[in-house]
C-alpha cells in the first residue's frame, strides 16, 4: 500500500519508527514531514495528507501530533477523508471494519511505543466489512457530496 504519513513537532519521533514499521512491512510511503523540532502548525500536515488520500494519490494515511485530536479535525475536512483518532489495536480494527478509515491519527504523548506498533498492524491488516456498515458510510459521502456542490443561483 501507499501511505502518506504526516506529523506535527509533537509527532517527530512516533513518525520516525512510525515510517520503520511501513518500511519493514513493505509498503510505500511518502513522508510530507515535519521533519524537524520546530513548532509547526498541525493543520499543515494533516491537510496534505488527507488530499493525498482523498484524492487517492494514497490508499492510506497516518498522522500523528499530541493527542491526534487536532490532526483528525483537520483531516475530516478533506472530501473523502475518513480518519479516525484511535487508542488501541481494538479500536483501529474497528474503525477499519465499520467505519473503513482510510486515515489513522495517533496520540504521541498518550500511547506507548508497542501500542502506536500494535494499533498500525492492526488497521493495516482489517478489511472493511461492508454491509450495513456501506450504508452508513454511503450517507456520510452523500452529505459530503451535496455540501460540495455550489449554491444554486
Ligand atoms: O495535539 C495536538 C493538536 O491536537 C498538537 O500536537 C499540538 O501541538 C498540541 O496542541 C500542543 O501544542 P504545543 O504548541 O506543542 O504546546
Amino acid at each position: 500500500m501507499k501511505v502518506a504519513v504526516g506529523n506535527d513537532h509533537r509527532g517527530l519521533a512516533v513518525k520516525q519508527r512510525v515510517i520503520g514499521l511501513l518500511a519493514e512491512l513493505g509498503h510505500e510511503i511518502h513522508d510530507l514531514g515535519a521533519t524537524g523540532p520546530a513548532g509547526v502548525d498541525y493543520p499543515d500536515y494533516a491537510i496534505p495528507v488527507g488530499e493525498e488520500v482523498g484524492t487517492g494519490k494514497a490508499d492510506r494515511g497516518i498522522l500523528i501530533c499530541a493527542t491526534g485530536h487536532g490532526m483528525c479535525i483537520a483531516a475530516n475536512k478533506v472530501p473523502g477523508v475518513r480518519a479516525s483518532n484511535c487508542r488501541d489495536e481494538v479500536d483501529a480494527e474497528l474503525s477499519r471494519r465499520h467505519n473503513d478509515s482510510n486515515v489513522i491519527c495517533i496520540a504521541a504523548d498518550l500511547l506507548g511505543e508497542e501500542q502506536i506498533e500494535r494499533m498500525i498492524r492492526s488497521w493495516l491488516a482489517t478489511d472493511f466489512e461492508g454491509g450495513r456498515h456501506t450504508r452508513r458510510t454511503e450517507k456520510v459521502v452523500a452529505y459530503e457530496k451535496a455540501r460540495m456542490k455550489p449554491p444554486c443561483d
